[in-house]
């Protein structure tokens, strides 16, 4: 009996941008992302991650240009939209998260209000409504007396509680993929591992898939399913995530791993039967300051790479 493959919810094929004509900043990058599943973007700065994310949701700005391939989005091809129709999907079926909320948000509006014209927007809700659907959304995201807290402006918010804000902005519609560039990069490490098991308890209790952006494996290990390794504008290599710890197969990512800063003085042994994978997710879970990655390319190199 045949077995019935999903669909992706997003299958990017052979993208290339560049500046003017030249695909130079992305060589042809190709990956899909099932219904429902978490998948990582992991690579050093400057690898193509963000360019990728920002082409998915039609945010690329010039000078750069997707200068090839498609990007299909419930099987249609996102590049073919026009600027009207990416915005009714943006917030709509297709939500984004970055890393510093306070230049998504907007300062001269309250938190509340930001919340419910994703509402009003997207579902033709009153305003009256849409309030206390955001005073909602605020709960859902854990934001303490979120009543309250509707009425605040983002300045008057924690870096973590401006996170927050942006998943509900991100989560009003119940998106079918978030995109999520660096999403706790600019907080500190124990509110870094709430906000990602926000995003994981969220994204998974509505069947949300995830397609995060980060260069922290750390984040990758303890959020995704499956990773694909960016190197210099070229997806490297892509396996489960499980697989990619254990047995790395492009020497880029060995680079990678072997460059990330060793857990203090314990070890493996150490751990008994944890593996470095299992250590690692721990680590981010518990917030303890996860190993980021330290740039490997002087590394390959003198590897003769
Ligand atoms: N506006 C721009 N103009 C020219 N080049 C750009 C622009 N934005 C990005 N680039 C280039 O595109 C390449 C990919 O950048 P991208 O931001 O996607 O990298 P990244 O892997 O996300 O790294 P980081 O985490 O540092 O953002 C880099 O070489 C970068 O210098």
């Amino acid at each position: 009996m045949s077995k019935t493959v999903p669909a992706s919810i997003l299958s990017v094929r052979d993208l290339r941008i560049g500046i003017g004509n030249q695909s130079d900043l992305l060589h042809g990058v190709s990956f899909d992302i099932l219904p429902g599943e978490t998948y990582g973007l992991v690579g050093e700065s400057g690898s193509g991650k963000s360019i990728t994310g920002l082409s998915v949701l039609g945010l690329l700005k010039r000078p750069l240009q997707v200068t090839g391939g498609s990007i299909l989005f419930r099987e249609q091809d996102v590049l073919k939209l026009n600027k009207r129709e990416r915005r009714r999907l943006r917030g709509d079926r297709m939500a984004m998260v970055f890393q510093e909320p306070m230049t998504a948000l907007n300062p001269l509006a309250t938190v509340g209000r930001q919340i419910a014209e994703m509402f009003v927007v997207h579902r033709g809700l009153s305003w009256a409504q849409a309030r206390l659907k955001a005073v909602e959304a605020l709960e859902t995201v854990h934001v303490p007396a979120p009543d309250e807290r509707a009425r605040s402006y983002p300045h008057q918010l924690s870096g973590g509680m401006r996170q927050r804000v942006m998943i509900a902005i991100a989560l009003a519609c119940r998106p079918d993929l978030l995109i999520a560039d660096e999403p706790t990069t600019a907080l500190d490490v124990t509110v870094q591992a709430e906000v990602l098991k926000l995003i994981a308890e969220l994204c998974q209790r509505e069947g949300t898939a995830v397609l995060l952006v980060s260069h922290d494996l750390g984040v990758i290990a303890n959020m995704c399913r499956r990773v694909g390794v960016m190197d210099r504008g070229r997806l490297v290599e892509e396996q489960d995530t499980r697989a990619l710890f254990e047995t790395p197969l492009h020497p880029y990512t060995r680079g990678l791993l072997a460059a990330r800063p060793r857990l203090g003085s314990r070890t493996i042994s150490e751990r008994g039967r944890l593996t470095e994978l299992d250590e690692l997710v721990a680590d981010t879970q518990r917030g303890r300051d996860a190993p980021t990655l330290v740039t490997p390319r002087g590394m390959l190199a003198e590897a003769g790479r």
